[in-house]
């Protein structure tokens, strides 16, 4: 129980307090031309790409909260996020990666993108150096952030999706398995925040702005990649 004292911190604190920069990120350029199909291919396919090696090391996050929970309510918790990454989601990709001509051989030969290496080793170093909150907060632009894009971009009116190659993306972020794997980790993450001092906030709301800034510039490698793959 919070005490009473406790500001009483939950996650739309966290969005709240770098709001600029979690709106560049959930509305960044990339998004948007992905929602209106002016997106080139040669962009989404080198997305793709990274987004692979992004998963991998997901997955490795998820393996360092089974080694950081303290309990076994936390311990299955993190299990199951690890064991939907590796049987369910990495599957998926896989699968998405080869409707883009894009064969299993390349993606596990493909070169990490520097990108990709600063976003996910930042998030496995959080976790290393922190508790269980701080890999939680640092994974939390991940579940949230796509989750949010996805919603937005289908009540967005500017939004097409009939012809659009990248309706299955969209539709795979908005469905339901991805939505309530977000609702649990919002849950998750609202509790755990409910009773932190205000010093300790700050400290893990630093934490969130790196990681949605990471997230910005993965964006942006996707929009770089307009003539490289
Ligand atoms: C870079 C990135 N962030 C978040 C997600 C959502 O899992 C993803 N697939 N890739």
């Amino acid at each position: 129980m919070p005490s009473s004292d406790s500001p009483h911190y939950t996650l739309a604190d966290l969005t709240q307090r770098h709001e600029a920069i979690w709106q560049t990120y959930i509305d960044h350029e990339f998004v948007r031309r992905l929602a209106d199909t002016s997106l080139p291919e040669s962009c989404f396919r080198h997305y793709l790409q990274q987004d692979y090696r992004f998963l991998i090391h997901f997955a490795r996050a998820w393996g360092l909260a089974v080694y950081k929970s303290p309990d076994l309510f936390e311990l299955r918790r993190a299990f199951e996020a690890l064991k939907a990454i590796v049987d369910t989601e990495l599957d998926l990709h896989v699968g998405f990666c080869r409707q883009w001509g894009i064969s299993e051989r390349e993606l596990a030969e493909l070169e990490e993108e520097r990108e990709t290496l600063a976003y996910t080793r930042f998030v496995l170093d959080c976790g290393h150096r922190g508790d269980l909150l701080d890999l939680h907060v640092a994974l939390a632009p991940c579940l949230i952030g796509y989750g949010e894009i996805a919603t937005r971009l289908l009540e967005q009116p500017t939004t097409v999706l009939e012809h659009n190659p990248y309706r299955e993306w969209i539709e795979m972020y908005a469905g339901e398995d991805f939505q309530s794997a977000m609702r649990d980790e919002i849950e998750w993450l609202d509790r755990a925040l409910s009773d932190v001092s205000t010093e300790r906030f700050e400290q893990l709301a630093a934490i969130f702005r790196d990681a949605t800034r990471l997230e910005i510039d993965f964006w942006q490698m996707g929009l770089n990649a307009v003539r490289s793959s």
